[in-house]
């Protein structure tokens, strides 16, 4: 019996459509900010979340737990696992709509503890489109693409345009941002941010 009563997506959606410029199945999604807590290599204690492409609107992410992500002892932080799910998801509609979105709303279901040490192979899909709104879901498997079902996550993003980051966030930050997008365009790898 799933835990969550809700219908899912809970309105009408139109089926999500990749980008055509989107990253293809098989790529590897890079870091999309170097101090993201999710996937960036700045913060030693972070996520260091990594994704793949996968077929048609899927993406696959791996994170390894640390000792650095306990609540209880020897024991991932719910809070934590969470934070793995939003990059995840965000990371799958950012990459395969190719338009600046962000969490509007995150539920977690954590069936089994997960240990330090374990790592968590996340199967994220597109579930829909109803205007801005974009549905997502992921399930997180234990030690293995086939493991035992640890976290299940659903998600709400909404499309933002770029002026959500340069009014709310670091001007700083961005324009490190915009120097890396610069420099992968130039060595032509791709990169999604604007
Ligand atoms: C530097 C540029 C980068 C560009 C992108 C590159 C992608 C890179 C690739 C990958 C990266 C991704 C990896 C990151 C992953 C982590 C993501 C995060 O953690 S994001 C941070 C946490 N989230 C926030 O801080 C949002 C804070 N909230 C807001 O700013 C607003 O509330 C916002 C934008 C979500 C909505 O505000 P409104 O004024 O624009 O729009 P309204 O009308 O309120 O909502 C639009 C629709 O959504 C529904 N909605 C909004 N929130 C809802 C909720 N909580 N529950 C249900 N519906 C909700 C509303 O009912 C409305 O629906 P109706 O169109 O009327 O049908």
């Amino acid at each position: 019996m799933s835990r969550i009563s809700q219908p899912w997506p809970p309105v009408e959606v139109e089926p999500a459509t990749v980008h055509p410029e989107a990253p293809k199945q098989g790529s590897h999604l890079g870091i999309h900010f170097g101090e993201c807590f999710g996937c960036g290599d700045e913060i030693e204690a972070g996520l260091h979340l990594h994704s793949t492409v996968g077929e048609g609107t899927t993406v696959y992410s791996k994170f390894t737990v640390t000792s650095a992500h306990q609540g209880a002892p020897g024991l991932a932080h719910g809070g934590l696992l969470a934070c793995a799910f939003d990059e995840a998801l965000g990371s799958t509609v950012g990459n395969l709509l190719r338009r600046p979105a962000v969490t509007g709303k995150l539920e977690t279901d954590f069936l089994r503890p997960v240990p330090v040490g374990s790592t968590l192979y996340i199967a994220t899909k597109l579930d829909g489109i109803a205007g801005r709104k974009i549905y997502v879901s992921a399930d997180g498997r234990l030690d293995a693409e086939d493991g035992p079902v640890a976290v299940r996550a659903r998600a709400l993003f909404v499309r933002v345009e770029f002026e959500h980051f340069s009014t709310h966030g670091d001007p700083e930050a961005l324009q490190k941002l915009a120097a890396a997008h610069e420099k992968a365009k130039r060595a032509r790898e791709w990169d999604i941010n604007p």
